[in-house]
């Protein structure tokens, strides 16, 4: 087998992709392909309603493509039964939790079913796959709370714990930083880059978080309704623009300079002097403040930050934007 090839956990070829009900079938979407690469963590992006939790089914065995071929480690998908699927991939789905009475060890310990049945006792090396689990997402301190005391960003943290636990190749996470704070969200996905690189899993996350994926991701797969899934390096496809398929063109904007989404507005052309790092933040402040007008001149100066701001024959020093703003303001009514 080809080195390169060694390293694809999981390919699609020309995958077409829908629901069925009753004899019906569905199209949700169609010519995605991919290459899942080992060691690397790969973030799916998309609008809402595009096919990213179809494709997360069509891998997990539950939605069989209706074309194309998709392989685990070159064996369909579809020749894994139950159990095999499960000691290879490991899942953490948006589901709440419902057995809240359970405390963070044992829900770890229960990523290891897959290996010792339900009635199975552990064995030293479940044991200490639960404790490395335990250790490479620093929940020890958590270790006999019930699930019902912790926080959404403790809990996320436990669910990846009993998925490592589980030690499957792939790791498959939907969206695992919707409601966490932005602390959370970075925290989760740099402990999701370190499991890829450090423990060479394979990690696959659908995830809205656009500017922490490109923080942290190795691969970008964009999902795009009516197109083929655009697959690269976060930066090649920032670079390309290919990046704005997520976004609505007529609306908003990815900017290559900030690495932000910026809506798409005539830039005004305010006169403004002083360094670029602070003149960035007064012309957005003038921008929320809606204010057209462009007959004035603001300099800045650094230590202390001062504001002058020049109107008609006036002059005015302040302190921070807003009271420049609301000068403003006033003196346009
Ligand atoms: N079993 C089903 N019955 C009816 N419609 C379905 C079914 N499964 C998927 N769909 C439809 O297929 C489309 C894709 O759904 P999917 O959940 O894959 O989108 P998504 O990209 O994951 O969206 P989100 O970001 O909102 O989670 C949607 O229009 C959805 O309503």
């Amino acid at each position: 087998m080809a080195e390169g090839r060694k390293n694809i956990i999981l390919e699609g070829k020309n995958l077409q992709l829908g629901y069925r009900k009753g004899k019906k079938i569905f199209e949700v979407t169609s010519d995605i392909s991919f290459s899942l690469m080992k060691g690397e963590l790969t973030c799916l992006l998309g609008p809402n309603g595009v096919g990213k939790s179809t494709l997360l089914k069509a891998i997990l065995g539950q939605n069989p493509p209706i074309g194309g071929v998709l392989t685990f480690r070159d064996t369909p998908i579809a020749q894994y039964d139950r159990r095999a699927m499960s000691k290879n991939i490991s899942v953490v789905l948006t589901d709440k939790i419902t057995s809240g009475n359970l405390t963070v060890g044992q829900l770890v310990a229960l990523g290891r079913i897959p290996h010792t049945g339900w009635l199975g006792r552990l064995q030293d090396e479940d044991r200490s796959k639960v404790e490395h689990a335990i250790e490479s997402t620093k929940i020890g301190y958590l270790h006999d709370r019930r699930l019902s005391e912790l926080s959404d960003g403790q809990l996320q943290k436990v669910m990846i714990a009993r998925a490592l636990a589980q030690d499957g190749e792939l790791l498959i996470l939907d969206e695992p930083t919707a409601h966490l704070d932005l602390v959370n969200r970075y925290e989760i996905m740099h402990l999701l880059k370190d499991i890829a690189h450090r423990q060479g899993k394979s990690v696959l996350v659908v995830t809205h978080d656009l500017e922490i994926a490109i923080e942290t991701a190795d691969q970008f797969w964009l999902m795009e309704c009516g197109f083929p899934l655009t697959a690269g390096l976060p930066e090649d496809l920032i670079l390309s623009g290919e990046i704005n398929r997520l976004l609505p063109d007529d609306q908003l904007s990815f900017d290559i300079r900030s690495g932000k989404i910026l809506p798409l507005t005539a830039e005004i052309d305010y006169t403004i002097d002083g360094p670029h790092e602070i003149v960035q933040w007064v012309k957005k402040a003038l921008g929320k403040a809606e204010l057209d007008k462009t007959d004035f001149k603001i300099s800045i100066s650094k230590n202390p930050l001062k504001f002058e701001l020049e109107y008609d024959i006036n002059k005015s020093i302040h302190d921070n934007i807003e009271t420049v703003i609301r000068e403003l303001t006033i003196r346009s009514l």
